[in-house]
This record gives C-alpha cells, structure tokens and sequence, in this order.
C-alpha cells in the first residue's frame, strides 16, 4: 500500500532511515533525477530542457536529470541558483558530474526552451520565493512553457500545500517514496499537475518507524471493513438510520435518507414534525416516515442504530434538543449543516458529550462557526478540531479531510467541482449514515463514504445535482465490489 502520505519531517526521517540502513544518499538522489528524467522523455520527445537548479538538493536531483537527458540527446541548459561552489553534499557531488556549463539563474535559460524541469526548491523550502526564482516562476508561467517539477513545484508547501510567494503551474510533478499533503490539498494539488510517484529506492521497511498517521484516501484504507450484506442476513442486520427533518427544507432529510439506504442500510426512517409529516409521506416510498412527537420512542428503539441531524433539520431549540438526546442514548450519530450551526457560541458544551463514534460533517463556514478561526493546513484544522472534539471530524471541500481524534486523518482528493451543488452534503451524511449503520467504524464509514461520493460525482461528471448521486451509488458499489474481489 502506498497511501501513506509523509509530512515533510517525516519524509527526511525517511530519507535519513534508508541512508543509515545502508542506501547512500548518492543513489537515492540518482534514483530520483532518472525519475525525472524519464518523465520528461515519456512525455517529451527530444527536445530544448531548461534545468533549473536551486541551492539544495533538489537543485541536485535537478542536475542527475541535466545528465540523463543530455546523454539521450536533448539539448539541456542549466541554471544555477546560486553560486556552484556553494553547492553542498549528494547536490555538489551530482554538479561535478554535470561536464557541461552551469550558468547564473536568468530569464534567458528559458528563452527558447520546449521544456522547464523546475528543480528551485522541494521539501527543504523555507520561505516565500523571491528575487531571481521568483521572476523565473512568473516567467514560465506567463510563456506557457510545459514545467515537470521535481518533488513539488518551487514555491508550493510540501506539509500544507499553501503557496509561498509564486510556484509554477506543472504538467507534472515527480515526487519519491510518497506523497506529501501539499500534493492533494489546495491550492498546491492544482499546481502539481499530474503526480508521479517514483520509487527511489527507500525501503517499506522504514514506515514502521517513522508511523505516519495521514493518507491519500482509497479504497485499499477500509475495503476490509465494508459492510456487505451477509447471505444469511435480514435487513434489520443491516441497520436502520434516522433522519431527523425539518418542517421546511424538507428535500435534505429526503436525500439523506435515500443515501443512507444505497448506502447499505436495511431501513430508514424520516423523523419529521407532524405539520410535515404530509410532505414526507407523498415522497419515496421506501423510506419510512415517523412523527417527531414520537422521539422518545424512536429514539428507546436500539435497532434504529445511526442518527443523522442536520440535513434541513432546523436551527431552533428543538435541534439542540434533539442532538443532545440522542447523544446521551449512547447513540451513533451524524451531526451536519443545521445540527452543528446550532451549537455555534456553545461549541464546548457539545463537545463534553461526544465520542469517536460521532461524525461531524462541517463545511468551511459551519467548521468556523464551531470551531473558531483555526489557523494552518486543512489537515492541521481538521485534526485540531478532532481533537478538541473529541469526534470524528470531516471538513468537506475539494480536499476533504476526515481526522479522527487520535491523529489519524485522510485526505481525499477525487471529488470534482461538479459536487458543489446544493444537496451534496446531504446526500455525504446520508451514506455515512448507511455505512454506519451496517457496521462499520465510524472513521472508515466516513473516509469510504466521501470516497464513493466523489467516485459517483465523476461518474456523472458535467451537469451534475445532488439527485444524480443517488442514483449513481449502485454503479460505483458494483465496480467498487469487483475491485474488492479481483
Ligand atoms: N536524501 C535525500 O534527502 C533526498 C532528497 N531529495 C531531494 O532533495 C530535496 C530536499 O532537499 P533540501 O533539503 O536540500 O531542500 P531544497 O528543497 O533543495 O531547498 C533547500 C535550499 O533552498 C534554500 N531555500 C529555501 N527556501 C528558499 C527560498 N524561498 N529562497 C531562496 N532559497 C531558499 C535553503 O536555504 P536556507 O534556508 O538554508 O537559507 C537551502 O539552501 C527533496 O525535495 C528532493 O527533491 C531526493 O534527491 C531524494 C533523496
Ligand atoms: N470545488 C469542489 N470540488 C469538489 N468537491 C466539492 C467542491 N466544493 C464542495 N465540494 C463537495 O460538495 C459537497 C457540498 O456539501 P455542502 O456544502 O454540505 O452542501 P449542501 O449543504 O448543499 O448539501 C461536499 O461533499 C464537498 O466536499
Ligand atoms: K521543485
């Protein structure tokens, strides 16, 4: 599995872990420059490559590839950031090997170049480009020359994916031995391009010392745990999920309901105040609808296992009322949209009753309302907030992160920007719910939910709505199960 995604110290604790088990730094740093440049020769055929190296050794990966691919007969300049002499370690020694010129970083290494390998600055950036690096960046970007980055574009945060000054825009990104969050989290993600990810020759071996606690999210992280309805089973063994609706926004319980039951719930249940009680009924006729005058009830019935709150739920006394019971009945629950609104100003009173087996599913405005003005990478604010609440927290976006309270966080990246539409946070709930309430862990019920929503979202692609995704789930669950069986 190669989903572990390596903060920036870890990654070096890597590097530092197969060089003291015996691999020299020397050909790792071979390794990742023929990476390199074999991406370039994949995607370039014989060609003008500007090499541009920067102080450290990402200059020095830069400079193993200057070789490659002046050896299989492109015409490459390089350009040096920097005085060589300055060069230190595995980069000085992979300069020396360079027998041509290094000439000073200057617009006009890039003047007639058909390629640009932007080898500025990798793990090892420090601060927002400026000076001559900058303007080379800019310069690229605005000739529109085809850039191939080496470990991340210069200028992109390798822990938090955030932008220091200008990075370029890349057709790809060569990274080593796995990714780093700033190649799945925005805006750095946009500017990797397509990312490569090479083995450097860095053994599996050092992970277990180095114990990431973060990854890229697929099914490989919770196949094993998904929920298949049994032969011999019934639908109350799959679980049955409660919707709690509002009188007004009555289409997100409905959503939700529905996911919950693609999702693999046996049963699901709208609970709505009487008034509504019509709307609902006239809607899908699977779902079961329920008066909310009958709460206690519904909620003594231990069958009814997962709570969905939220979804066009209502921002009233009632909701507060609602989620606070359900909570102290020990019960699963799913707490979105209104749900999480409505403790905005008594964050920490919620927060008192909450447990791993409770997801919250906030969108950036619902997340600062409960949780303040969090500062750092989504991945620091999702797990941060994990951790004060002690749930499951899943911040939605185009790079999802779901945290859990012990540090453990993935990061998703195969939601396209047709999913920001109305409704598909509803329909996220909902089958987390459905996940939930068929068994699974509360963590990995959220990750293969955010997963398969993304997956069903590609599926329809352009023109999407909410409504498609319902409608999607059984495709993307089959090919899903032929996956898992394969
Ligand atoms: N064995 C390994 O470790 C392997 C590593 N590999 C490769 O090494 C890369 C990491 O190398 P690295 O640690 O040398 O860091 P790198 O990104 O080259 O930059 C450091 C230099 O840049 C400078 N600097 C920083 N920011 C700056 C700015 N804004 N403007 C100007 N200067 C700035 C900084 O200066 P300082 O902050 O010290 O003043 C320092 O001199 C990694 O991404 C991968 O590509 C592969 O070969 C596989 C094996
Ligand atoms: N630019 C984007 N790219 C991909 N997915 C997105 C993007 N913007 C939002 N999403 C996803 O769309 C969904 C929107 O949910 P939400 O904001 O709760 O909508 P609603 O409340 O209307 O259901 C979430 O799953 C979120 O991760
Ligand atoms: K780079």
């Amino acid at each position: 599995m190669a989903n572990e995604v390596l903060s920036v110290a870890e990654m070096y604790r890597a590097d530092s872990l197969a060089i003291a088990g015996g691999i020299p730094g020397e050909r790792l740093m071979e390794a990742a420059g023929w990476a390199l440049a074999r991406e370039a020769m994949r995607r370039f055929p014989a060609c003008r490559v500007a090499v541009l190296c920067g102080p450290g050794n990402n200059g020095g990966d830069g400079f193993v590839a200057a070789r490659l691919l002046d050896r299989a007969g492109y015409a490459v300049r390089v350009g040096l950031l920097g005085d060589a002499v300055n060069l230190q370690g595995d980069a000085a020694l992979m300069a020396a090997r360079w027998r041509h010129r290094i000439e000073p970083l200057a617009i006009d290494i890039i003047e007639r170049a058909d390629l640009v390998l932007d080898c500025l600055f990798g793990a090892g950036l420090a601060r927002p480009l400026d000076g001559i690096a900058a303007k080379m960046v800019e310069t690229v970007d605005e000739r529109g020359v085809p850039v191939i980055a080496a470990d991340v574009p210069s200028g992109v945060d390798g822990d938090s994916g955030a932008i220091l000054g200008c990075a370029p825009q890349a057709v790809a990104t060569v990274t080593f031995f796995r990714l780093k969050p700033g190649h799945l989290l925005l805006p750095g993600r946009l500017k990797c391009g397509e990312v490569v990810l090479a083995d450097i020759g860095i053994p599996e071996q050092v992970l277990a010392e180095v114990e990431p606690a973060a990854w890229e999210n697929g099914p490989e992280l919770w196949a094993d745990s998904f929920p298949w309805p049994q032969a011999a089973g019934h639908k109350y063994a799959r679980g049955h999920v409660v919707v709690v609706g509002g009188a007004e926004m009555t289409g997100a319980a409905r959503l939700a309901a529905l996911a919950a039951r693609r999702g693999g719930a046996g049963l699901a249940t709208i609970a709505a105040p009487p008034p509504a009680l019509a709307t609902y009924r006239a809607g899908d006729p699977g779902t079961i609808v329920a008066g909310l005058d009958h709460f206690t009830a519904l909620l003594a019935d231990t069958r009814r296992n997962v709570w969905v709150l939220g979804p066009g739920g209502g921002r009233d006394d009632q909701m507060r009322h609602h989620v606070r019971e359900v909570l102290a009945a020990g019960r699963t629950c799913i707490l979105d949209a209104d749900a999480l609104t409505v403790f905005a100003g008594s964050a920490d009173a919620l927060f008192r009753h909450l447990s791993a087996q409770v997801l919250l599913t906030p969108h950036d405005g619902e997340f600062q309302r409960l949780f303040g003005k969090l500062t750092g990478s989504r991945l620091h604010r999702a797990r941060q907030a994990a951790e004060r609440a002690g749930a499951v927290v899943l911040l939605k976006g185009p790079d999802t992160v779901v945290a859990h309270p012990d540090g453990r966080a993935v990061i998703n990246a195969n939601a396209p920007p047709w999913l920001a539409t109305a409704g598909a946070g509803d329909v996220l709930a909902g089958l987390a719910g459905g996940l939930m309430a068929a068994g699974m862990d509360c963590f990995e019920a959220a990750a293969a939910a955010v997963w398969l929503h993304g997956r069903a979202a590609s599926s329809i692609g352009p023109g999407l709505i909410a409504e498609d995704l319902i409608g999607a789930i059984p495709a993307v669950l089959t090919e899903f199960a032929a996956w898992h069986q394969a």
